[in-house]
């Protein structure tokens, strides 16, 4: 049986995810809700999120290596951002319309993954965005999203 390939891999590889996360922000600063939210984002922010969400799903460590990234850095740009649930729903039906757009995998196992790991991801950027202390280190390690299911509930 052929091995398993990577949710990276799987999507395309870096071109793949450069150019979701490029059109995503460029919805993003059109959207009446989102738009204000990230008006002061720097040019780099969707390069930085896309190296981030393709090491997460396996691919090479940029975000980390070349970046000089982490995940509590990542984490600290959500901390006192005050995001809230219709906020976070926008950013996922954006990403995900913007996946159908990219023509990214429409398989169910990869878009499910792919649902499981934003559904994830952005409920802890709002939990974060409500604290005003990073609750993370530099040591803590990057998540990392595969095909399967989670492995047990939010647990602080
Ligand atoms: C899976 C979910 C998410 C991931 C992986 C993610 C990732 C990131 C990363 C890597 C940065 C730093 C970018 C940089 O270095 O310039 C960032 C910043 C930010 N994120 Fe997220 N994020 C997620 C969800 C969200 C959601 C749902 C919102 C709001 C609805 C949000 C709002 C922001 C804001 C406001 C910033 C700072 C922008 C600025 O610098 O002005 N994020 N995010």
């Amino acid at each position: 049986m052929e091995p398993t390939p990577t949710l990276y891999d799987w999507a395309g590889g870096e071109a793949a995810f450069q150019n979701l996360f490029r059109r995503f922000y460029d919805k993003v600063l059109q959207d009446d809700l989102l738009g204000p939210v990230f008006r002061n984002m720097s040019p780099d922010h969707p390069t930085h999120v896309a190296h981030f969400v393709a090491e997460v799903f396996g691919g090479p460590k940029r975000y980390t290596q070349d970046d000089g990234g982490s995940h509590a850095i990542m984490i600290a740009h959500h901390i006192g951002k005050m995001l809230d649930d219709t906020k976070r729903k926008r950013w996922i039906q954006l990403l995900l319309d913007t996946a159908d757009d990219n023509g990214l995998p429409a398989d169910p196992e990869f878009r499910s993954a792919l649902v499981g790991y934003l559904e994830w991801g952005t409920r802890i950027a709002v939990i974060n965005s409500q604290l005003t202390e990073n609750p993370l280190n530099d040591t803590d390690p990057m998540p990392k999203w595969g095909w399967g299911e989670t492995k047990g509930p939010y647990r602080p």
